[in-house]
């Protein structure tokens, strides 16, 4: 099974319990990965952000990543870790996380792809296709050209992040992409399960 085709990254913007009612809803829908990314809470909203999400993810063989922190999971035994370009370097992060363990890189430069091919990961966020008011530190895009290009390039399963929804995922589906990440077509859809769905059925 490729666990990559339908990755769901939490939006750090929503409560607790809504947080919850939506991954809990997600699977229902056929998410196939879910992260927690936390980017403003102290690291022990984290572990409890975290640890209310692997209670909804129990019994359902969906995965749990965590962005950047190595330490959460491991803290709540998570399945695995995803990188950005100044978290921890991936090779240490292989180390304290075994070999079994996922583990994911962003990469937003060619140079960052080429590098990545020497990296203990398992695979890649290319990030962002297109821009997103969900993450705005980002100074350029990949587009549909660049994802085709480093589809070619690199030996790893790419999942495509950055201003994916129902509307554009067809033309992303088409290149052959392992999978795609999304925050808000899921978090901020009226009904996420349907949402989910929906966009498991245009990943064919
Ligand atoms: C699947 C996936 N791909 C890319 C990212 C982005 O990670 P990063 O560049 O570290 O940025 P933040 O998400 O930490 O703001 C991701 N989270 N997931
Ligand atoms: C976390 C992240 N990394 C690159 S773009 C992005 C945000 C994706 O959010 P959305 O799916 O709402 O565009
Ligand atoms: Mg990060």
């Amino acid at each position: 099974m490729n666990p990559y085709r339908l990755y769901l990254v939490t939006d750090d913007r929503q409560p607790i319990g809504t947080l919850q009612t939506v991954v809990a809803e997600a699977v229902a829908g056929g998410v196939t990965l879910v992260q927690v990314r936390e980017k403003h809470g102290d690291v022990r909203a984290f572990i409890e952000r975290a640890e209310a999400v692997q209670e909804v993810l129990k019994g359902t063989g969906v995965p749990l990543i965590i962005n950047d922190r190595v330490d959460v999971a491991l803290a709540v035994n998570a399945d695995g870790v995803h990188l950005g370009q100044s978290d921890m370097p991936a090779a240490h992060a292989r180390r304290l996380l075994g070999p079994e363990r996922l583990l994911g890189l962003s990469v937003e430069t060619e140079q960052q792809l080429f590098e990545s091919e020497l990296l203990p990961v398992d695979y890649l966020g290319l990030s962002a296709i297109f821009a997103t008011p969900t993450k705005t530190d980002l100074n350029r895009h990949w587009g549909i050209d660049g994802l085709r290009q480093a589809l070619k390039y690199s030996s790893r399963p790419i999942v495509a992040i950055g201003g994916i929804h129902a509307g554009n995922l067809p033309e992303v589906a088409q290149t052959g992409v392992h999978g795609v990440a999304l925050v808000s077509a899921i978090c901020r859809a009226p009904c996420p399960r349907s949402a989910a769905q929906a966009l498991g059925r245009l990943m064919g």
